[in-house]
Formats: structure tokens, C-alpha cells, sequence
């Protein structure tokens, strides 16, 4: 899919560049990537908020342009920060309000408003205005309000940005519940734990397109390493000449080699040992490990 931007006196800016992505429904699906990547635009095209220059998508089996209503109708987004709610109003009146607008019949739907804002621990402030709501709280009723029509597909873009480690740990519990409901969600993050922890796959993004698509598990192989205490120049001039090191790096008596692939970590434990290596532990990569692998440096310094 491609999806431009005019420009005054300027080229076009490409957000997505032929990015494709599948995915199955029931999983958690991560995006990750630096900002401006392309993320925010993609959940826009499949929320139907905002038509791709070329290329097709589809939700649910539903075109996202042609079919747009049926898509409104499987589909919630979850923004972070404080987009989307109105603050005059209560938990309440905001979910009703939303709950309308996607033609969800009256009764039930104040019986579902109900229901959610239990669900999401604001029944007791459900009747106050949101101005005074904390910012875990807005974002409980940002889930709330991507619920309320019952949403199949859920799109959550940052929906833990600003929250604090118990707010943000209670609401991924939440969505954890959410996919044990069968309920498909896209989560587009910059917070590695959260993706590691929750998503079935996870999708690394750069400059409009798919990278690399895998489990966390798998990725995190990816940037397998180990570390040896006792290697001479010769050793190390072998192992940097290896096929599939991506990264050597000599410390304090320490040297460490990063590989693409278990296979490229096998023949750099054989050639170490070879070379009289005794001392080595494995380095256990993280997904912060992998975007920086495949992504760079740069995305973490915004
Ligand atoms: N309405 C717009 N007008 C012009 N350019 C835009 C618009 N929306 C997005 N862009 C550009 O498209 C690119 C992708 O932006 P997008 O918001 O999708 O990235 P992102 O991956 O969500 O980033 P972040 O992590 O910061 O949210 C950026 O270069 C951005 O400047």
C-alpha cells in the first residue's frame, strides 16, 4: 500500500511505501518502528479515517474504501495521550455519544456503557466530567469507547504512551483479556516489553514499509550473541570474518559477537572454541536489541 502527502513547494511525502502486511485473525500484532515510520497512517487507512494513494486493504474480508461502513462497524481504535475524548462531558455521555455515531440501538446501548465502564474499573467516576480523569483513566475510557460498538478488530496506536507502570501493566492485562475474546488487534507501540509481552507477532516498520514480520521469540534469535572473556587478535579476526556476524564488539576483556541466525551463532561457538576460547556466555537479545539491529539507533533517540 502507498499513501502520499502533498507538500507545499515540495516533493510528496511517501508515509507508506508498498508496505504489505497479513494479519490472521485472533492475533496481537505489534508495530514497531521510529517515529514517522508510517504506523499512525497505516491504522488510519484501516480504521477508514483516510484513503491510500494506491494499493488495497482489506479488514475482515471488507475493502477498508469501498466497503468502508461494513469496516467502521468491525473496528475500534485506541489512541494514546489525550486525542478523542470530549473532556465536558462524562465517561458516560462520551460512551453514549460514540456508541450513537456507530448506531448501536439505544437500550443496548446503555446497557453496554454500563457494562464497559464497570469492566474497565470507572463506574464510579462514570458520571463525572473527564476534564478531572487521570491520564490511566482517559485511556481505560479510550478502550472503552473502541469497545463500544463491539468491535472484531482493535486498533491501538501508543495506547500506554504517559501511563504510569502500574496504570500501563493493568491495561495490557486488559487487552490480554480482550485477545482471549477472540478479538484481532493491531498494537502499534515503541514500548519493546509491552510488544514482547503481548503480541503473537510483531511487525518492525521503516520508512513506509514491513521489514520484518515474526513471533517476538523469533525475532529476538535474530539477534542472538555470545560473549567470550579470553580471545586473541587472531581469534577475533576470524569470527568478524564469519558469515552471518553482524556485530563484533571488543570491551574490558570481553569480546562480543552478534549473529543473524542460531546457525551463524553455531559456527562462531565452534571457531571460538577452535581458537581456544573457555569462557562464553550467551546474550540473552531483547526486542530493544532487535529494532536496533534492524532499525538502527535512531528510532530510540526521539
Ligand atoms: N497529514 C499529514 N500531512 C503531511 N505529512 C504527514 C501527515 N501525516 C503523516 N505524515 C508524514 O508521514 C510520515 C509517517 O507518519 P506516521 O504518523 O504514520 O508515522 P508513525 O510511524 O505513526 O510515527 P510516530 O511513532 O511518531 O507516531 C511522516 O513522515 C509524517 O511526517
Amino acid at each position: 500500500m502507498v499513501r502520499e502527502f502533498t507538500r507545499r513547494r515540495k516533493s510528496p511525502a511517501r508515509a507508506l511505501n508498498g508496505l504489505t502486511l497479513s494479519v490472521p485473525e485472533g492475533e496481537v500484532h505489534g508495530l514497531l518502528g521510529p517515529n514517522g515510520a508510517g504506523k499512525t497512517t497505516l491504522v488510519r487507512i484501516l480504521s477508514t479515517v483516510l484513503l491510500p494513494t494506491a494499493g488495497r486493504a482489506a479488514v475482515c474480508g471488507h475493502d477498508v474504501v469501498r466497503e468502508d461502513r461494513a469496516v467502521r462497524r468491525l473496528v475500534g481504535v485506541v489512541f494514546g495521550g489525550d486525542r478523542g475524548l470530549y473532556t465536558r462531558l462524562t465517561a458516560r455521555e462520551n460512551l453514549e455519544f460514540w456508541g450513537a455515531l456507530q448506531k448501536v440501538p439505544a437500550r443496548l446501548l446503555r446497557a453496554r456503557s454500563s457494562e464497559l465502564l464497570d469492566r474497565l474499573g470507572l463506574a464510579e467516576v462514570a458520571d463525572r466530567r473527564v476534564e478531572g480523569y487521570s491520564r490511566g483513566m482517559r485511556q481505560r475510557l479510550h478502550l472503552a469507547r473502541g469497545l463500544v460498538g463491539e468491535a472484531r478488530v482493535l486498533f491501538l496506536d501508543e495506547p500506554t504512551m504517559g501511563m504510569d507502570p502500574v496504570a500501563a501493566r493493568e491495561f495490557r492485562t486488559l487487552i490480554g483479556e480482550l485477545r482471549g475474546e477472540g478479538r484481532t488487534i493491531v498494537l502499534a507501540t515503541h514500548d519493546m516489553a509491552e510488544a514482547q509481552a503481548l503480541c503473537d507477532r510483531v511487525s518492525f516498520v521503516r520508512d513506509g514499509e514491513v521489514v520484518a514480520t515474526r513471533s517476538p521469540h523469533a525475532l529476538t534469535d535474530l539477534a542472538a550473541g555470545v560473549e567470550f572473556d579470553d580471545l586473541d587478535d587472531a581469534a577475533l579476526a576470524l569470527l568478524t570474518d564469519l558469515p552471518g556476524v553482524t556485530e563484533v564488539t571488543v570491551g574490558q576483556g570481553t569480546t562480543r559477537v552478534r549473529t543473524d541466525s542460531e546457525e551463524a551463532l553455531s559456527s562462531v561457538l565452534a571457531t571460538a572454541v577452535g581458537q581456544g576460547a573457555t569462557r562464553m556466555r550467551t546474550l540473552q537479545p531483547t526486542l530493544e536489541d532487535v529494532y536496533v539491529q534492524l532499525i538502527g539507533d535512531r528510532g530510540l533517540k526521539v
